[in-house]
C-alpha cells in the first residue's frame, strides 16, 4: 500500500480539488491512504479566529464568515445539483459555530487546537464528497480516532504504540479494497480533545500512517518539481535533485528547507520506506526520491532562513561558558519554547541565532538577564549551505555583511545582514 499527502496549495480552490481527485483516480482504487491539509491559507485564518475568540473580539464573526464563505464557494463550484455528499461539511460549520458561541476556556493552546483543526476536517470532507460524487467509493477517516498524542497542545507528541494499534485495527482490512481520505496535522489526547502536531505537520502525519501500515512508499505532492538545491522563492537558478539520501533530506529539512517537514524522515528511514516528492502541477514527472542511497547531494544546496535574531550572552560574573552556565541557558530556552537555529561560544560569551518571535523572546529575556549581560541584533538572515565550497560561500555573501560563520565538514552556516536592505548597526547593547 502507499500513502499520498496533499498540502494546502494543492487544494486551495475547486480547480485544485479536481486536480487532486484526478491524481487519486489515476491509482488503483485501493491500498491508498490520502492525507490532506487545510485549503490554502485556512490554517492562518483559523489562527486569527482563535486569537479573536480568545480575546472576545467582535472580529471573530467576520473572520469565521470569511472562512465559511470560501469553503461554500468551493462546494458551490463542485457540487452541481447534488449537495447531499457535502452534508458533512455543513455539520462541521455548525460545530465551529457552537464552539464560538461558548465562553472560551482558559488554556489558549488547547482552544487553538480545537478550532484550528477544523481546516483539515473541512478540506477532507469536501475532497471525499467530490470523489464519491465522481464515482470513487473512498472513505473519510477521522485521524483523531487513530493518531493518539499526549496533551502538549499545538505540538502533540505521538504515542506510537497506541497509534499503531488504532491504525492497524481500523485500516488494515479496509485498505485492501478501498481508498482512505484523512487529515494531516491533527490527533487526539484520548480524553476526547483534539491536538495538532505543530505547524506544517501534515507531511509528518503521512509518515506516521506509512510507518504503522508498513507502506511501500509515500508521495508528498508539492507545487515544485521535487526537492531543489534551493527554495525557488529566493534563488533564481535552482537544480532539481533526482535522488537524495535520508541523511541529506533530514539535514536539509532540519536547517529549514520547508519543502519537507523535519519530523517526516525518521519514521520512514526507520522502516526503509522511500519518500517521493512530486509536483501536483506535473504529476507525470518523477520528482525526487529520498531513500537509502550511496551518493550524497550532487550539488551544493542552499537554505535561507529570514527574520533571525542573534542573541549573545555574557556571564555577569565573568564565569566561563561551561556546563553550569550552558545547562542554565538551555533550560530557559527549552522552558520558553525558543528553538536555537545555531550556537557558538567563546570563553565568556555564548551566541545563539533564533527565529524572531517577539512574545516568546520577551518571556525568555528577563530570566537570562538575571545572570547574563545580553547583546542582540535583529533582522538577520541565516544561510546554510550543504556540500559547500568557497565559490558558493562567496556567491551568497554578495551585498551581505557577515556576522557569524560556522563550518563543519559538509555544512557551513552564515549569519548575515542584508546591506542592500538597511545599513548594519553594530550589536545593540543591552
Ligand atoms: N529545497 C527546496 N526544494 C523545493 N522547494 C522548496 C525548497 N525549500 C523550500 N521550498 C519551498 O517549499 C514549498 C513547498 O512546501 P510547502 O509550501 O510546505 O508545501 P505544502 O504546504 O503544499 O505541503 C515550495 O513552494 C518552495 O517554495
Ligand atoms: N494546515 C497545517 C498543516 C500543514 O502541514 O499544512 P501544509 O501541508 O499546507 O503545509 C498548517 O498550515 O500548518
Amino acid at each position: 500500500m502507499q500513502v499520498f499527502k496533499f498540502g494546502g496549495a494543492s487544494v486551495k480552490d475547486a480547480q485544485g480539488i479536481r486536480n487532486v481527485a484526478g491524481i487519486i483516480q489515476q491509482q488503483p482504487p485501493k491500498q491508498l491512504v490520502v492525507v490532506v491539509s487545510a485549503m490554502g491559507e485556512t490554517t492562518n485564518e483559523l489562527e486569527k479566529l482563535t486569537w479573536a475568540y480568545l480575546g472576545r473580539e467582535a472580529a471573530k464573526d467576520t473572520i469565521w464568515q470569511h472562512v465559511r464563505a470560501r469553503h461554500e464557494q468551493v462546494i458551490d463550484n463542485l457540487a452541481g445539483d447534488n449537495r447531499e455528499p457535502f452534508e458533512g461539511v455543513y455539520e462541521l460549520f455548525s460545530d465551529v459555530e457552537t464552539l464560538l458561541a461558548e465562553e472560551p476556556e482558559p488554556n489558549a493552546d488547547k482552544v487553538y487546537d480545537q478550532l484550528v483543526s477544523f481546516g483539515e476536517l473541512l478540506s477532507t470532507r469536501i475532497l471525499n464528497a467530490h470523489l464519491n460524487q465522481s464515482g470513487l467509493d473512498s472513505y473519510w477517516v477521522d485521524a483523531r480516532r487513530l493518531i493518539r498524542t499526549d496533551d502538549t497542545y499545538r505540538e502533540g507528541k505521538v504515542d506510537w504504540e497506541r497509534t499503531g494499534e488504532h491504525i492497524t485495527d481500523t485500516l488494515a482490512d479496509l485498505i485492501e479494497t478501498s481508498v482512505m481520505i484523512t487529515q494531516g496535522f491533527i490527533g487526539n489526547t484520548g480524553e476526547g480533545y483534539t491536538t495538532t502536531l505543530g505547524r506544517d505537520g501534515s507531511d509528518y502525519t503521512a509518515a506516521i500512517f506509512a510507518y504503522c501500515l508498513n507502506a511501500e512508499r509515500v508521495t508528498i505532492w508539492k507545487d515544485v518539481p521535487g526537492v531543489l538545491n534551493a527554495d525557488p522563492k529566493w534563488f533564481d537558478e535552482t537544480v532539481k535533485i533526482d535522488q537524495l539520501t535520508y541523511q541529506d533530506a533530514i539535514e536539509l529539512a532540519y536547517y529549514g528547507a520547508t519543502v519537507i517537514h523535519p519530523k517526516t524522515i525518521k519514521p520512514l528511514q526507520n522502516k526503509n520506506i522511500p519518500l517521493y516528492v512530486r509536483s501536483f502541477l506535473q504529476p507525470q514527472e518523477p520528482g525526487t526520491v529520498i531513500g537509502h542511497f550511496e551518493k550524497h547531494l550532487p550539488v551544493p544546496s542552499f537554505i535561507f532562513k529570514m527574520n533571525q535574531t542573534l542573541i549573545s550572552l555574557h556571564p555577569k560574573d565573568f564565569s566561563f561558558i561551561a556546563e553550569e552556565n550552558l545547562s542554565k541557558i538551555f533550560g530557559h530556552f527549552a522552558e520558553y519554547g525558543v528553538k536555537i537555529n545555531l550556537m557558538q561560544n567563546t570563553a565568556i560569551s555564548f551566541s545563539v541565532v533564533v527565529d524572531h518571535r517577539p512574545e516568546r523572546l520577551a518571556r525568555l529575556m528577563p530570566h537570562l538577564q538575571e545572570n547574563f549581560r545580553i547583546t542582540y541584533n535583529e533582522g538577520l538572515e541565516l544561510i546554510t549551505i550543504r556540500h559547500y565550497d568557497e565559490k558558493t560561500i562567496d556567491r551568497v555573501l554578495v551585498h551581505k555583511k557577515l556576522l557569524l560563520e560556522q563550518k563543519s565538514r559538509y555544512t557551513v552556516q552564515l549569519v548575515v545582514k542584508d546591506e542592500a536592505r538597511s545599513p548594519t548597526p553594530e550589536l545593540t547593547p543591552e
